[in-house]
C-alpha cells in the first residue's frame, strides 16, 4: 500500500527573509564570505489539496497572494517532450492576472522535480492544490492613505485595511482577532486608545507590482517557502522531510535553482541561504554548477534537475558538487542585542549596481582586490564581536564596514550609501543604545539596518529620531518590527492559520 502522503491534510511552511550585514558584492565571489541575518518577518505557504466540486479544472494548480489585488495565479501544466520537464502555464478567465515570473519558475522547476523522483506523480497526474502565501507585514511598506502632501505621521494611525471579501479558495473574514505573536509594541506618537487592532497579514490595498517593497528579500523567501510546502504536500516522507539535514539539502539546491534561474543567475544566493538555513556565514557555490543544466523545456532537462538537487553523481572530493558553505556555528548575537531596520519607503535596483560594480571590479583588478580584502576583514570581523559577545566592539567594526561601502561605491560610481542615507545613518549611530548601523546588502535606498540595545528605551530613543528626521526632511522613515533571528525554514501549525484553510 502506497505510505502517507501529506496530500490530504494541509501542510503549512514559512521561510524567512535576510539582511545582509556586511559582505554586500563580495560574496558574489567565491573567495568571499557574507554575513546573513534571517529575520524574523517571513512568508508562509499553506499548501492544500482543492476539493474539485465546482467545476475546478482537474490539473489546475491556484496560488493565491490575498494580501495584494489582483494576485490569483491560475496554472494548467503538461510534461514537455523528450525529458524537457513539466511546463505550467497560466490560466486567465475574467480581469487578466500579471505573470508571476518567481511563482511561475518555481512550479516549473519543482513540479518537474517531483515528477522526476516519484514516477507515479507523472503517470497519475497532480491532484490540484491551492497554495496561499502570506507575508508578514514588514516586506512592504504601509499603503498610504493620503496622498498629496503625505505627512508622515498622520498615516500609521490610519486605520487597516481588511483583506478582500471571499475568494474562490477561502474566505479568512477579518483578520483583526488573528494574532499568532504578541501584540505590537506601542507606537510613542499614538496613544494607546485610538490604535485600532492592526491584522497579521495585511492587506496591501495595491497589486503585487505596485507595493513598495522594502527589500527583506521577498523572492527568496517565497520561492524556498513554495518549493518545500510543494514538496512536502507531493512527496511522501520518505522521499522528502523538511525536518531531516537531507530535506533541507534538497530543498536549498532545489530553490537556489528556481530562484537564479528566475532572476537571471546574477545572485550569489544569499538570499535562500538564509531562507533555509537562516543567519550564517555564506561562502556562494561555484556558479558553474548551474551552467551545464540545460534549460527548461530543453532534452533532459528533467534528469539533469533531478540529479543536480539530488547532488547524487557527484564527482567533487567531498563526494559533493555544491560547494557553498553554511557556517552557522560563526553566527551570534549578544544577550540584550537585536538586529532591527529601518524602512525608508524607497527601495532599490540591485541588478544595476551590481554591474556596475562588477565593471569597475574587471577594469581594476588590484585596486578591486584589495577593496574587497578590506571588506571581507571587516565581515570577519563583525561575525567574531557578535558571536562573542563583544558589545561595546560592535560600533569599531560597523563604522569601518560603512566607510569602505561607500568608497567602494564612490569608485564604481554607484550610490551604496546614497548621501541621504549616510546623513541618516550618521545621526543614527549617535544614539544612545544604538550600537551600529549599515545599509545592508547592495546598499541604497533599501531598509537601514542597526545593531542596538534591545530595551524599550533604547526603541523609543530611536523612534524619536527618526519621527524628528522624517518630519525635518518630509520623508516618512519608520522603525519596522522586524528582527534578526537565527532560524530558517520551518513546519507551522496548520492550526493557527485556521481562518485560512478551507
Ligand atoms: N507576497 C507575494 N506573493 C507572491 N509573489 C511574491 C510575493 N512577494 C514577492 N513575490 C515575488 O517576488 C518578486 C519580487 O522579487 P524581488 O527580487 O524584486 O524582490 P525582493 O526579493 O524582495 O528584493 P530584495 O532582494 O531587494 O529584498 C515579485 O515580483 C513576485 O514574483
Ligand atoms: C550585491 C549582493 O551581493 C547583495 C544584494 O543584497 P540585497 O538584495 O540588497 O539585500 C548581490 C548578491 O549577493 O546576490
Amino acid at each position: 500500500m502506497a505510505e502517507e502522503s501529506s496530500r490530504d491534510r494541509t501542510v503549512v511552511v514559512s521561510a524567512p527573509g535576510k539582511v545582509l550585514l556586511a559582505g554586500g558584492y563580495i560574496v558574489l565571489d567565491r573567495k568571499h564570505t557574507g554575513l546573513v541575518f534571517g529575520l524574523s518577518a517571513r512568508i508562509h505557504v499553506l499548501a492544500q489539496k482543492i476539493r474539485t466540486s465546482e467545476g475546478v479544472h482537474l490539473s489546475e494548480i491556484v496560488v493565491q497572494s490575498p494580501q495584494f489585488l489582483n494576485a490569483t495565479w491560475r496554472y494548467g501544466y503538461h510534461l514537455v517532450e523528450n525529458g524537457g520537464g513539466i511546463r505550467v502555464t497560466q490560466l486567465q478567465s475574467g480581469t487578466p492576472v500579471e505573470p508571476n515570473h518567481f511563482v511561475e519558475t518555481t512550479l516549473n522547476y519543482v513540479l518537474t522535480y517531483i515528477a522526476e523522483v516519484d514516477k507515479s506523480q507523472a503517470s497519475h497526474g497532480f491532484t490540484p492544490a491551492s497554495l496561499l502565501v502570506l507575508a508578514d507585514n514588514d516586506y512592504y511598506s504601509k499603503p498610504k492613505h493620503h496622498h498629496a502632501g503625505d505627512r508622515p505621521s498622520s498615516s500609521s494611525s490610519a486605520e487597516e485595511p481588511y483583506l478582500p471579501p471571499a475568494t474562490p479558495l477561502s474566505d479568512p473574514g477579518p483578520q483583526t482577532h488573528h494574532h499568532h505573536h504578541p501584540p505590537p509594541h506601542h507606537h510613542q506618537d499614538q496613544p494607546e486608545e485610538v490604535k485600532p487592532a492592526r491584522p497579521r497579514f495585511r492587506h496591501f490595498g495595491t497589486t503585487l507590482g505596485d507595493a513598495h517593497k522594502t527589500g527583506l528579500g521577498s523572492s527568496a523567501a517565497i520561492v524556498t517557502a513554495l518549493t518545500a510546502a510543494m514538496l512536502s504536500h507531493y512527496l511522501p516522507p520518505s522521499v522528502f522531510d523538511l525536518a531531516t539535514p537531507e530535506g533541507k539539502r534538497v530543498l536549498h539546491n532545489l530553490a537556489q535553482v528556481a530562484h537564479c534561474s528566475a532572476q537571471g543567475k546574477i545572485g550569489s544566493g544569499f538570499d535562500v541561504a538564509s531562507a533555509v538555513y537562516g543567519s550564517c556565514l555564506y561562502r556562494r557555490f561555484s556558479p558553474a554548477l548551474l551552467g551545464a543544466l540545460p534549460g527548461l523545456g530543453e532534452e533532459g532537462f528533467a534528469v539533469a534537475l533531478a540529479a543536480l538537487v539530488n547532488d547524487d553523481d557527484a564527482d567533487g572530493a567531498d563526494g559533493r558538487k555544491w560547494d557553498c558553505e553554511i557556517r552557522k556555528d560563526q553566527v551570534g548575537l549578544p544577550a540584550g542585542v537585536a538586529i532591527r531596520m529601518c524602512d525608508v519607503d524607497c527601495g532599490t535596483q540591485t541588478v544595476g549596481m551590481v554591474k556596475k560594480v562588477h565593471e569597475w571590479r574587471d577594469a581594476n583588478a588590484d585596486l578591486a582586490a584589495r577593496a574587497y580584502e578590506g571588506l571581507q576583514a571587516k565581515v570577519d570581523e563583525l561575525a567574531r564581536v557578535l558571536k562573542e559577545g563583544k558589545v561595546g566592539e560592535v560600533g569599531g567594526v560597523m563604522r569601518p564596514v560603512r566607510e569602505l561601502m561607500r568608497t567602494l561605491g564612490r569608485d564604481c560610481g554607484v550610490p551604496i550609501e546614497p548621501e541621504s542615507q549616510e546623513a541618516m545613518l550618521n545621526e543614527l549611530e549617535k544614539v544612545e543604545g544604538v550600537l551600529g548601523c549599515v545599509v545592508p546588502g547592495a546598499g541604497g535606498y533599501d531598509a537601514a539596518a542597526m545593531v542596538m540595545r534591545d530595551d524599550v528605551e533604547t526603541e523609543k530613543r530611536v523612534r524619536g529620531f527618526l519621527r524628528q528626521w522624517s518630519m525635518k526632511h518630509g520623508i516618512h522613515v519608520r522603525l519596522m518590527k522586524v528582527r534578526g533571528e537565527t532560524e530558517g525554514v520551518r513546519k507551522e501549525a496548520a492550526g493557527d492559520f485556521k481562518l485560512w484553510i478551507s
